[in-house]
């Protein structure tokens, strides 16, 4: 691309040395910089990309893109001295990749509980609907089948830009993304032109990162107000109308608001809901008129999920009738109030719950169908959130017997994190396990008949990350051990 071309957007610059005519690549990570970059130095939260311009220099970047004046040791790459670094990468990564959210159908889903299900469910529907589609998120980039690993929910601004332009070079026309509270506060998405935007719920989680829920709740709502103000194209908002947050992100943007509940009307309103141990059914009631909808899902969550993922694709300009239709097939997402099959007597999901509002859901889900004691093990990531912690052991004293441990001790003590927990538990029926595959182990060797067992916390993952190495681990592997000693 012509190198003028990309900085000509750009009112407040200085440009330091001589631009070269063409540049190759745009990149802020100076280990990914190949002959012919531009690096943008981006200040982040562990180090400062400004420290890193000379080594992408040595790598070949032509360009550096900087808040200050950098001595570079060379005159071979010309500076750009810009007020906000990460501001200009969202302009030049947009203009670099030719703006590809315009061309495609891109729908992104937010909140803090529900986003990899509910853009799951969309990702399942529009490819059993006979369109493809590409996906974005905490289980990686699903790109036409094929898994790429990414290192978050929502990637950072190039690799966005680059994800989009790989669907849209193998001619996939949607586009899914799963939207991080952390990815809208970074400008991860700037400028990514949604068509639909989707809101799940807001519920204690990330205060690490975002301070208090005021702070969590408005980075989520820059979602909606991102939609922009050009009414020629149509965009819409699907908002949980049970949600405390429903008026808010509502009026954050002059777009149609189409709304779902499972508690009252709403455009999308699930009733008569039937919850068995391994289907859901219920009534809905939508724009194009009512319909009886079948599930292999379970769990409460799950219903409003699925009204989630049908209103976002009634938006999108698909028909409700089908939609029913083909949510028969969808089996179950991967580690979400996952059934564990089993020739024993007893009932095991696998569930990623880890906040306190999704492990009240999930313990919730299995009461209807209860007929002896729930059992319930949940862990907690050590070195992240320790605010949630008591509020979690709290929800998980509604189930019978409680196992606190740990998801991802990384460098916190079993002891820290599993303490913490305990602080929260309203009844004496639990044990503090840090071990998690010891915690497993007990919790399957107490088991007995017509038990009700659900692992939460880690889902579909299949390692543990202690200190900073990734030791493969399983919950489910473990349970169908000691099942195979026992039954
Ligand atoms: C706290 C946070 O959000 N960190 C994110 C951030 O990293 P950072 O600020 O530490 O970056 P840094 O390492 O300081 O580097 C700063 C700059 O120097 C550059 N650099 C660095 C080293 C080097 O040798 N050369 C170089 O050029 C980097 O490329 C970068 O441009 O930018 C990185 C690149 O975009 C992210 O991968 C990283 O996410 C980390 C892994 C993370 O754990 N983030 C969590 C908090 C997060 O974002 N989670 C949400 C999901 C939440 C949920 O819903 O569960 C997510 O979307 O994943
Ligand atoms: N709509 C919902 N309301 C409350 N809890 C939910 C909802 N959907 C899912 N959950 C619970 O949250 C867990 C995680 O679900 P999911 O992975 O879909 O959410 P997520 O928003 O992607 O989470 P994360 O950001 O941590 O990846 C589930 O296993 C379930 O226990």
């Amino acid at each position: 691309m012509k190198t003028n071309d990309l900085f000509d957007k750009l009112k407040l610059k200085t440009i330091i040395g001589k631009l070269p005519e063409e540049v190759v690549y745009i990149e802020a990570d100076s280990r990914e910089v190949k002959p012919d970059s531009v690096f943008v130095c981006i200040k982040g939260h562990t180090s400062d990309g400004h420290d890193y311009a000379q080594l992408a220099v040595e790598n070949g970047a032509t360009v550096v893109v900087t808040e200050k004046e950098l001595d570079l040791g060379t005159d071979q790459a010309a500076q750009v001295i810009v007020k906000s670094t990460s501001r200009a990468l969202a302009f030049i990564a947009n203009h670099f990749y030719s703006y590809p959210s315009y061309k495609m159908n891109v729908l992104g889903v937010t909140g803090t509980n529900g986003k990899t299900s509910v853009t799951n469910l969309i990702h399942q529907l529009i490819k059993r609907g006979g369109e493809r589609s590409a996906l974005s998120g905490t289980i990686g980039f699903d790109l036409d089948g094929t898994l790429h690993e990414s290192a978050n929910t929502t990637s950072d601004i190039i690799t966005t830009q680059r994800m989009m332009v790989q669907a849209m070079d193998l001619g996939i026309p949607n586009m899914i993304f799963e939207v991080s509270s952390h990815g809208l506060v970074e400008g991860r998405l700037s400028g990514v032109d949604f068509d639909v935007v989707t809101f799940t719920n807001l519920s204690h989680d990330h205060l690490d990162f975002h301070g208090t829920m005021e702070h969590y709740g408005y980075a989520k709502g820059l979602l909606f107000s991102q939609l922009g103000q050009n009414l020629q194209k149509p965009k819409y908002a699907v908002i949980n109308q049970d949600d405390e947050w429903y008026d808010t992100y509502s009026q954050m943007t002059p777009f149609e608001v189409i709304s779902y509940s499972m508690k009252e009307r709403a455009d999308f309103w699930a009733k008569n809901i039937h919850y068995m141990d391994d289907l859901t059914r219920f009534e809905l009631e939508s724009p194009e008129g009512n319909y009886t909808v079948e599930t292999q899902l379970l769990g409460t969550f799950n219903v409003s999920n699925i009204l989630a993922a049908l209103a976002t694709l009634y938006a999108k300009g698909e028909r409700v009738e089908k939609l029913v239709e083909i949510l028969k097939e969808v089996p179950p997402i991967s580690g979400r109030m996952e059934r564990v099959h089993t020739e024993a007597p007893l009932s095991i999901y696998v569930d990623y719950a880890h906040t306190p509002d999704a492990i009240e859901k999930a313990i919730q889900s299995v009461m209807p169908f209860k007929k002896n004691r729930v059992l319930f093990l949940v862990g907690t990531g050590g070195n992240r959130d320790k605010s949630k912690r008591p509020a979690m052991a709290e929800k998980a004293s509604l189930a019978d017997y409680v196992v606190l441990t740990t998801d991802d001790p990384r460098f916190e003590s079993y002891d820290s994190i599993v303490n913490d927990l305990g602080q929260g538990m309203t009844h004496d029926q639990y044990a503090l396990i840090g071990d998690r595959e010891e915690a497993v182990r007990h919790l399957m060797e107490i088991a007995e008949p017509d038990d009700i067992i659900i692992f939460a916390g880690k889902g579909h993952e299949n390692y543990q990350i202690i200190e900073n190495t990734k030791y493969p681990h399983s919950d489910r592997e473990i349970a169908l051990e000691v099942i195979s000693e026992r039954f």
